[in-house]
């Protein structure tokens, strides 16, 4: 009998018809700000697959958080089609470049200097901005989010739409759209309840507070979770976490919360002086990686296509009524909101005072350019 590799080279089409939408590089969408990288895909016992490949798409903006510009949006849209038709790639590994920040969503100097303002502009952003998030979810091939740091905000949102998220224990999640002048409508109020149950998604969606990746795995936000921090040449965990007990004396469970007072900076001190060390996270992440390729490959595609209805549907139900409503939001609150973030310092602080605005609201005070200028950090002295 001939063996499966005779059959593959007498039987395989001499030639391969390319189905990308465009023969471009990712890289010179974005001035490299996207990077797409084919590499090898591994065995579970770590060998080299031939002709096999993951594809990683990482975002490469790391001095402002790994934050998406509209050009970092289209890249990653052909990026997930390249790796969507490339029969070559079994998975996608979505991730940043560092260790501080996977993404913290859209790039607030672009919004605060570009859109604010400007909302048929920043509708049409907002149509790029869905396609990526449609992109992901509908990729034919299992995405994996590498969370190499903070996942906030639109960074939140794109990995939640990942099939899987692997993080570091050094990473926060969480939403900042009611705290920077925007709502979380690009994705997490779709995902965060089918996720994580209503009540804790209000509670994500709504307050804005970061939480851990140890809390990101409890919740069910995360598939797993890995050290980084290295003390004396050892993993430890997130010393800022609690992660060595689950109930605190009144019954509540408390693994995963932050430390509070000195323990909390003591732990930011342990941080300070150790080493970050990603080596286990890309381990888990071709661990995954490794099983998700010893699987009928259409039988993944369709159990992903199912799985990823609950996302889905929501997702499709609401984003183009979510992108006129954010575009027009573009005229008020986002203008302001983004604008504070942008121009404001760790000094002035970077958020409006939220209850002086309130204050004015409740007589009736009209959006005004003197209003949101005298609403900005530092504005009143
Ligand atoms: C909480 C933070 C994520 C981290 O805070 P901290 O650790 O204190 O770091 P910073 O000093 O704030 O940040 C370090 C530098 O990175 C720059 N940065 C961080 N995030 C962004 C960003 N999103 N865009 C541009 N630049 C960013 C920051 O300015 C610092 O640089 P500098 O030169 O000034 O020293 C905190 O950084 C934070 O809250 N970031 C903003 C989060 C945010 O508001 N994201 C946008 C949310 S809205 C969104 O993503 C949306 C998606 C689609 C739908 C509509 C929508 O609104």
């Amino acid at each position: 009998m001939a063996t499966t590799d005779e059959i593959i080279k007498r039987t395989a089409p001499s030639h391969l018809i390319d189905h990308n939408l465009i023969d471009r590089e990712v890289e010179s969408l974005c001035d490299g700000m996207v990077k797409y990288e084919k590499r090898p895909a591994k065995r579970k016992d770590g060998s080299v697959v031939q002709g096999l490949y993951n594809a990683w798409i990482i975002f490469n903006n790391p001095k402002q958080f790994n934050s998406y510009t509209t050009d970092m949006v289209k890249a990653t849209i052909l990026a997930f089609r390249r790796a969507s038709v490339d029969r070559e790639v079994s998975a996608v590994v979505f991730t940043g470049v560092g260790e501080k920040a996977f993404c913290t969503g859209g790039n607030t100097k672009e919004y605060a200097e570009y859109y604010a303002g400007n909302p048929q502009e920043y509708r049409q952003y907002m149509r790029l901005f869905n396609d990526m998030v449609s992109a992901i979810l509908g990729c034919d091939k299992p995405v994996v989010c590498r969370v190499n740091g903070m996942r906030i905000g639109g960074g939140q949102e794109i990995g939640m739409a990942c099939d899987f998220s692997v993080a570091h224990d050094l990473a926060n999640f969480g939403q900042a759209g009611p705290k920077h002048g925007s709502a979380a409508i690009g994705g997490a109020t779709d995902f965060l309840p089918v996720m994580i149950g209503c009540e804790q998604a209000m509670v994500s969606g709504t307050l804005c507070e970061p939480f851990s990746a140890h809390k990101a795995a409890r919740l069910g936000i995360i598939a797993d979770v890995v050290p980084a921090l290295k003390i004396d040449g050892k993993f430890v965990p997130n010393p800022t976490v609690v992660t060595d007990k689950f109930i605190d004396e009144y019954g509540r469970v408390i693994h995963g919360e932050f430390r509070t007072g000195t323990q909390f900076k003591e732990g930011l001190a342990l941080i300070k002086e150790g080493e970050i060390d990603l080596s286990m996270l890309d381990q888990k992440v071709e661990e995954l990686c490794a099983k998700l390729i010893d699987t009928f490959p259409e039988c993944m595609t369709k159990s992903l296509e199912e799985l990823r209805k609950p996302k889905l549907n929501a997702w499709n139900a609401n984003k183009e009524n979510s992108r006129a409503w954010l575009a027009l939001n573009m005229m008020n609150e986002a203008r302001t909101g983004f604008r504070a973030f942008n121009e404001g310092t760790k000094e002035t602080g970077r958020e409006i005072e939220f209850v002086k605005l309130r204050q004015g609201l409740a007589v009736g005070t009209p959006w005004t350019e003197e209003l949101v200028e005298s609403l900005m950090p530092g504005a009143q002295g």
